[in-house]
């Protein structure tokens, strides 16, 4: 039964995080599922998406239609692919909805294009939605700029075996911050995939490692390695809820906010 409440819309629904999203939004009095998508040519397309899930129906049909979706919704929440995401920038902005993008391994022309998409409506995009990882973003910039280039900055990264990119968004995140702290560009100083003889690490770098086994939801640490003494600061994620409840507390959020691309730093209130 539709209502006044904010409508959102969950691409991807048939995935990890698409199932855990629409099951927050059934269980919520704030938001109403309006819209689930998935890719032409899914078998989930056709069906109510409460009982592809396993459970009873939501009343919600499984479509392939971004478009008309889009405009019955005011929030769009997306955890797809790079590609997917591009394309929904685009629309979700033509239809004025907001964009919640949780989607990571963009690459900088679809960071772009996401950022042209933001002239027209409000995109909150982050690595990771929960407030855990944003603190420890603000963290790792004051500790980062504490500390001179005689502490080496590795980020070291644990995900689950179906992960498809690497370094994680979180890992990014973590790296552009610490970078920003140092006050260089990550671009100048990030350090990946070492192997073989790769000579001695060079001062200044940040360095990305990344483990991929079972089914670890997502662990981050950020070493500092001084002399005689080593500082990790450390996030573990242990259940994927903690990622939708953020997105869809950004979905909220940026109903009333101006067009414009905003990340959880701002949602959270945490910017200093
Ligand atoms: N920002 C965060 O807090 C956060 C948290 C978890 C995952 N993620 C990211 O979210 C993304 C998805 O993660 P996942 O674990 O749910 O992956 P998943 O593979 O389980 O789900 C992705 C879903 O998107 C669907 N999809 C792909 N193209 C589509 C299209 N054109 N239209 C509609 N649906 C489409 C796929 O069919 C799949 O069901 C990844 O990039 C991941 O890194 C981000
Ligand atoms: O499961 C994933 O994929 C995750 N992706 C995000 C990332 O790339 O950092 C957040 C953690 C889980």
């Amino acid at each position: 039964m539709m209502t006044d409440l904010p409508g959102i819309v969950v691409t991807g629904a048939s995935g990890r995080m698409g199932q855990m999203l629409i099951r927050m939004i059934g269980d919520s009095d704030k938001m109403q599922l309006t819209g689930a998508l998935e890719r032409p040519g899914h078998d989930w397309i056709g069906r109510d998406v409460g009982e592809a899930m396993g459970g009873a129906a939501a009343g919600v049909l499984v479509e392939d239609d971004p478009l008309e979706a889009f405009a019955r919704a005011q929030a769009v929440v997306d955890f797809t692919s790079p590609a997917a995401t591009v394309e929904f920038a685009g629309l979700a902005a033509q239809a004025r909805a907001v964009h919640v993008i949780g989607t990571t391994g963009l690459a900088p022309e679809d960071l772009e294009a996401i950022k042209h998409a933001a002239h027209h409506a409000v995109i909150v995009r982050a690595g990771n939605m929960s407030l855990g990882v944003n603190l420890l973003v603000q963290l790792t910039k004051r500790v980062a700029a504490a500390l001179d280039e005689e502490f080496d900055i590795e980020v070291v990264e644990a995900h689950h075996n179906r992960k498809v990119d690497a370094p994680s968004g979180t890992a990014l995140m973590l790296g552009e911050a610490a970078a920003e702290g140092r006050g260089v560009s990550l671009e100048d100083v990030s350090d990946r995939g070492r192997d073989g003889i790769t000579g001695a690490r060079k001062k200044g770098d940040i360095g990305f490692s990344a483990i991929r086994g079972g089914d670890v939801v997502g662990e981050h640490d950020v070493i500092f390695a001084g002399p005689g003494e080593r500082l990790v600061l450390r996030h573990l994620a242990s259940d994927r809820s903690l990622f939708a409840r953020g997105a869809l507390r950004a979905a909220l959020w940026g109903q009333d906010k101006t067009p414009g691309e905003y990340d959880m730093i701002d949602v959270l209130g945490l910017n200093d």
